[in-house]
């Protein structure tokens, strides 16, 4: 079975806190919309489309609990509640995107005079929940879609060697994954002969997540720090490089794990094709290059410590950008739950 970050039943929500991962599996209940924005902005849950699912649960929650007398009110509550979901972490756009569609979502269902206040809640709930189902859904299209699409470039029945990054697996999503869906995939055809994942530093969600789900899923995998990428791909024959997405522009470019924009020029110059796997809910269709895109900056302290322990130098200044972007010249496809895109043909998606 399938690691799980997110446990949701009738409006009960527990996470597993990725901060004691793999060291303890211990889930936290979120009780509502503070609980939600601290779990996301400390990074007890992380991954794009898991930090949305969250959020948006947490606020189903208080939804619930929700004493407001009228429609109106609601409405107001929501709007203020999503905005402030929204300020947690600035650079994955699936939570900006959700909640945009579900002010519209209140919006529509404020105006419409057949609604009553309780079917207002109930209704804007079910379109909450629905967002679980549907992931794991997209994320099961994605897997497949990237691997026959890595399978096309390889000769005959031969295996393939992939090496990701950072972690876009169950823990980053509602289920199975987008990058580490295709690796899964792979893994199922019998197609997949190894895996290497990077540390990830300065977080390290190579080390701790996707090298603890490639164990669980008993996937032959090997781990390497991130200034090994280069090295690799020159004595190991890497058929392909699979990466997640936190926001990607209609021109292709694509915001994701610090060290991705190094790996994507490492893979151009060695001949491996790149590919981001992401669900459109992590398409900013406003946006039409990675120059507009926000890049979070974290506390010097993820630099500084390996968990509790300095590693670094007493009184050394740091810059720790969350991520990077690579341009859509360094990627080869894009591979969502409808296709697989080339870059240049993603923003036709949009007309
Ligand atoms: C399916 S997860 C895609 C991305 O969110 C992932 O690659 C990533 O960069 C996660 O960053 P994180 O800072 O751990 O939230």
């Amino acid at each position: 079975m399938s690691l799980r970050a997110i446990k949701y039943e009738n409006l009960h929500l527990e996470i597993l806190d990725q901060l004691l991962l793999p060291a303890q599996s211990k889930y936290v209940t979120i009780k509502g919309v503070e609980d939600g924005w601290r779990a996301i902005n400390r990074m007890q849950v992380r991954g794009a489309p898991a930090i949305a699912i969250v959020g948006c649960l947490s606020l189903a929650i208080e939804i619930q609990k929700d004493t407001v007398e009228s429609k109106k009110e609601l409405r107001q509550d929501i709007e203020g509640k999503l905005n402030y979901l929204v300020s947690s972490r600035p650079t994955a756009v699936n939570m900006k995107k959700a909640a945009d569609d579900l002010i519209a979502i209140a919006n529509k269902l404020y105006e419409d005079e057949n609604v009553t206040l309780e079917d207002m809640k109930k209704k804007f709930i079910s379109n909450i929940e629905a967002m679980l189902e549907n992931d794991i859904a997209d994320n099961k299209a994605i897997g497949e879609f990237g691997a026959k699409e890595i399978l096309l470039k390889v000769p005959g029945d031969s295996l393939v060697r992939i090496l990701t990054h950072c972690n876009t697996g169950s823990l980053a999503t509602a289920g199975y994954g987008t990058a580490l869906g295709v690796i899964r995939s792979l893994h199922a055809m019998k197609r997949l002969e190894h895996v290497y994942c990077t540390e990830t530093r300065p977080y390290n969600q190579g080390a701790r997540l996707t090298a603890y789900e490639l164990v669980h899923e008993k996937i032959q995998a090997t781990l390497i720090v991130d200034s090994m990428v280069g090295a690799l791909m020159k004595q190991r024959n890497i058929s392909a490089v699979v990466v997640g997405a936190d926001r990607v522009a209609t021109n292709g470019d694509t915001a994701n794990k610090i060290g991705t924009y190094q790996i994507a020029v490492l893979a151009k110059y060695h001949g491996v094709p790149f590919y981001v796997a992401a669900p459109f809910t992590s398409i900013d269709k406003k946006i039409t290059g990675g120059d507009q895109i926000v890049i979070e900056e974290r506390p010097d302290r993820e630099v500084t410590h390996v968990g509790e322990h300095r590693i670094a130098a007493q009184g050394i200044s740091c810059w720790n950008p969350a991520f990077d972007i690579t341009p859509a010249s360094l990627i080869a496809g894009i591979i969502t739950e409808k296709g697989v895109f080339l870059p240049e043909d993603l923003k036709q998606q949009f007309l």
